[in-house]
């Protein structure tokens, strides 16, 4: 008989969340509260393009997506793993959460490539296989009670940072890490869930499955930054995360009743 793995939250917080210090803090209270054992990734674009601009360096976007010259690779090193990574850290130790703030390259957790120049040069971005994670140290750090926090950033195995997207890094690591632990994936961000009516918060669609989704998108009822994120996220529950939940930043103690599950069928 196999013995039942222990239980593991991933959570995903988004860049309009980070980028409002009040909703921030609001949310890490309620993190903090989470019970059991966790993890965070966090994301910050919007944070990463007023501290490029107030550097004079104007963000530069193809499709909704960052192009990450040498100049933009090292705003992004210090925003995501200094600026947002060490902020966040600093809070939830002063919740009696015993974080840790880590990128990508530390411990060598996610390996990447740069992505190819063609068909669009996205500079600096990181690309990576989920099986290609290594989560041996990072599960014995939270099977010791370390809650790890992940900022969007890999490395080239070669010396340089990658700019490498919150939503993807939190599918792999929960992905990789479902070999250690029955993971539930939870994406928060600052809409209730998946809306039928992106501009109506009350318009929640509580459950999704793939056949939905292409019907969704079809529609134009799911657009933007929402169709890459159902991408990770189904990715993810097709890959061993045993549940995903698409939700408010403000409803993360409350995933039974409120937002939108992700269903194989
Ligand atoms: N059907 C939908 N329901 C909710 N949000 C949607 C929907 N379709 C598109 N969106 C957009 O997707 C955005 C979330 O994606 P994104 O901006 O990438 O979030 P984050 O920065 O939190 O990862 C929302 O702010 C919203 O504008
Ligand atoms: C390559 C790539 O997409 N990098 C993202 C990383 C930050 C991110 O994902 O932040 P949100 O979750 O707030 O969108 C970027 O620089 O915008």
């Amino acid at each position: 008989m196999t013995a039942e793995k222990a239980k593991l939250n991933i959570i995903k917080v988004g860049g309009n969340v980070i980028n409002d210090a009040e909703t921030l803090s609001g949310f890490l209270k309620d993190f903090a509260q989470l019970k059991g054992a966790k993890l965070l990734v966090h994301g910050g674009g919007k944070i990463a393009s007023t501290i490029s601009q107030s550097l004079g360096i104007t963000p530069q976007m193809i499709d909704g997506r960052r192009v990450t010259d040498a100049e933009t690779l090292r705003v992004i090193t210090m925003v995501y793993g200094g600026l947002i990574n060490k902020g966040i850290v600093a809070q939830l130790q002063a919740l009696g959460c015993n974080a840790l703030g880590l990128t990508g390259a530390d411990m060598n957790i996610i390996p990447a490539q740069k992505r190819k120049p063609e068909p669009i040069d996205f500079g600096f971005v990181g690309d990576f296989d989920p099986q290609q994670i290594n989560t041996q140290q990072l599960s014995t750090l939270i099977n010791q009670g370390i809650t790890p926090i992940m900022s969007p950033l890999t490395h080239d195995q070669d010396g340089s940072m990658l700019n490498t997207n919150a939503d993807t890094i939190a599918s792999g690591l929960a992905q990789a890490l479902s070999a250690d632990f029955e993971v539930a994936l939870v994406y928060c961000f600052e809409k209730s869930g998946v809306l039928r009516d992106a501009d109506d918060d009350h318009s929640v669609i509580p459950q999704i499955t793939p056949e939905v989704y292409q019907d969704l998108k079809d529609q134009g009822v799911i657009f933007a930054g929402m169709i890459p994120k159902l991408d990770n996220a189904f990715g993810a529950l097709n890959s061993g995360v045993s549940k995903v939940h698409i939700t408010h930043a403000e409803q993360l103690l409350s995933l039974g009743e409120k937002g939108t599950v992700l269903c194989q069928v």
